[in-house]
C-alpha cells in the first residue's frame, strides 16, 4: 500500500454529534473509552487532526499513561506518536498545546496557498509538509507520510477532516464510541460533515467488525469498503 494503514476514532452522542453548537471540546467518552483511545494513540505511529479541531479544542494528542509512554520508549520510539495537523493556510497557533506539550515529532501539513511568513514561523515548531495547491491534497499527504515511515495513522477528527479522508478513499477502519447522551442542534458537528452525498448509491459502505459495551455506551468498529468507488491506495 502506498499510504499508511489509516483509522478514524471518534466519540459521538447517541444522535451522532461530536460536540455541541459551541463547537468546543465536550467529554463524551467515559473512563474506559479514554483508556482505549490512549492505547490506540500509543500503538500508532502518528495521530492526525484538522486545523478546526486545533482551533476549537487545543488538543495535545499526547499518550496519557506513563506506562504506555515507557513501553513506546522501550520499543525505541518517541514517548508520543508523531502529531499531525492538516492546515492548508498555516493557521496553527504557535502556542498550541500540540507544540508545547509532550515529547515527539510534529508535522503541519499546509498547501501552496499558505502564507510564507506563517510557514516560516511554523518551521520553528514542527516539520512542514506541503501537499496541494488550495486545500491540502490528502492523498499526496498520505503517500508522503508513508515515505516518512508512518505505517499506522490514527485520525481523531474533526467532522470535516473525517469526511474528506473517507471520501478520498484513504481510510481502512473506523471506530466510534457512542455515548449515552443526546446533544442535538443543526449547528453541532456530526461524526462526518463535509459535503456529503446526494444519493444512496454514493454512500461509503462499511462492514461491522466488532461491537463492545463500554462505560455507559458502545464502541463500534467498522471496516471501510470502497468497492470500485475510488482507489484505496491513495
Ligand atoms: N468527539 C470527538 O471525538 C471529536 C470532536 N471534535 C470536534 O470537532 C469540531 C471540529 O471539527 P471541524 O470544524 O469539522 O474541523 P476539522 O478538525 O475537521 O478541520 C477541518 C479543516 O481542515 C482543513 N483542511 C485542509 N485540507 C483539507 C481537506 N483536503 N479536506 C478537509 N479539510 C481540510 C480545513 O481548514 P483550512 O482550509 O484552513 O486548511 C478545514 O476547515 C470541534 O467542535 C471539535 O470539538 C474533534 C475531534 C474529535
Ligand atoms: N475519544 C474522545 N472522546 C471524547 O469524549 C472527546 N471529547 C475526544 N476528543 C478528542 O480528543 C482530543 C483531545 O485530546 P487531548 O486530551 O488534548 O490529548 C480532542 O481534540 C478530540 O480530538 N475524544
Amino acid at each position: 500500500m502506498e499510504r499508511p494503514y489509516t483509522f478514524i476514532n471518534s466519540a459521538m452522542s447517541a444522535d451522532g454529534k461530536i460536540s455541541t453548537k459551541k463547537r468546543k471540546q465536550v467529554k463524551i467518552s467515559g473512563r474506559m473509552d479514554f483508556e482505549r483511545v490512549d492505547e490506540l494513540r500509543a500503538t500508532s505511529d502518528a495521530v492526525m487532526v484538522g486545523i478546526g479541531t486545533v482551533l476549537a479544542d487545543d488538543p495535545s494528542l499526547t499518550v496519557k499513561s506513563e506506562e504506555r509512554r515507557k513501553r513506546r520508549v522501550a520499543q525505541g520510539k518517541d514517548e508520543n506518536p508523531v502529531r499531525i495537523v492538516v492546515d492548508s493556510k498555516a493557521r496553527t497557533p504557535l502556542n498550541a498545546d500540540i507544540f508545547n506539550k509532550g515529547v515527539g515529532k510534529r508535522i503541519v501539513v499546509v498547501s501552496k496557498a499558505a502564507p510564507e511568513d506563517k510557514v516560516k514561523a511554523l518551521m520553528e515548531k514542527a516539520e512542514v509538509l506541503v501537499a496541494g495547491d488550495g486545500e491540502v491534497d490528502l492523498a499526496e499527504m498520505c503517500r508522503e507520510l508513508k515515505r516518512r515511515g508512518i505505517e499506522r495513522l490514527m485520525v481523531e477528527g474533526g467532522a470535516t477532516l473525517n469526511w474528506a479522508m473517507v471520501r478520498a478513499g484513504l481510510v481502512d477502519e473506523i471506530s466510534v464510541f457512542i455515548g449515552n447522551l443526546i446533544i442535538g442542534g443543526k449547528e453541532a458537528p456530526t461524526f462526518m460533515d463535509g459535503e456529503g452525498i446526494s444519493d444512496r448509491d454514493e454512500a461509503i459502505k462499511l462492514e461491522l467488525m466488532k461491537f463492545e459495551r463500554m462505560d455507559e455506551g458502545i464502541v463500534l468498529t467498522w471496516r471501510v469498503i470502497y468497492n470500485n468507488l475510488m482507489p484505496t491506495s491513495g
